[in-house]
């Protein structure tokens, strides 16, 4: 953690003029706009070694009523979801889960606006908190942003 998982249904995996989206262009902005959080007193709120954006299509999903309501407002019955989870360490003030939540939503609401305008879909950004019971960070990632 903070790992920032996608879960987003294969038909965005298209160009954009076909309602899809690069969710590889996505995961960078998303992972850009965590490295951008600032808590209260102006530090940067994720680690730049451990922000971590992944994103993986469903196999088999099933959405909805399946494309009937969507073909008939004539907007295709070809719906689409994307489901974001920001697994995060515990500790972190209201305020700062507030900031993280906003920034992934801008990012997503700006980045999402063609298809949102374009095709039926859904689109949630969660974010948890951790309570794990062993934690080991085992990274030769760190010293390339905290060098010694
Ligand atoms: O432990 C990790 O997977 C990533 C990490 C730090 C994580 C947080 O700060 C967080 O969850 O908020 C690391 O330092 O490698």
């Amino acid at each position: 953690m903070p790992h920032l998982v996608i879960l987003y249904t294969p038909n965005l995996d298209q160009p954009t003029d076909l309602g899809g989206l690069d969710m590889t262009a996505l995961c960078r902005a998303l992972c850009d706009a965590m490295l951008s959080v600032r808590d209260e007193s102006n530090r940067q709120v994720f680690p730049t070694g451990g922000t971590r954006v992944l994103a993986y299509p469903a196999s088999h999903f099933a959405l909805a009523d399946g494309g009937a309501a969507g073909e008939a407002a004539g907007k295709g019955s070809d719906y689409a979801f994307v489901y974001m989870n920001v697994r995060m360490a515990t500790g972190r003030s209201a305020s700062v889960h507030q900031r993280v939540g906003e920034a992934l939503k801008s990012c997503v609401q700006s980045r999402f606006a063609e298809q949102l305008a374009a095709r039926p879909i859904g689109i949630t950004v969660q974010i948890d908190e951790g309570h794990e019971v062993f934690d080991a960070k085992i990274s030769s990632l760190h010293p390339l942003f905290n060098p010694a």
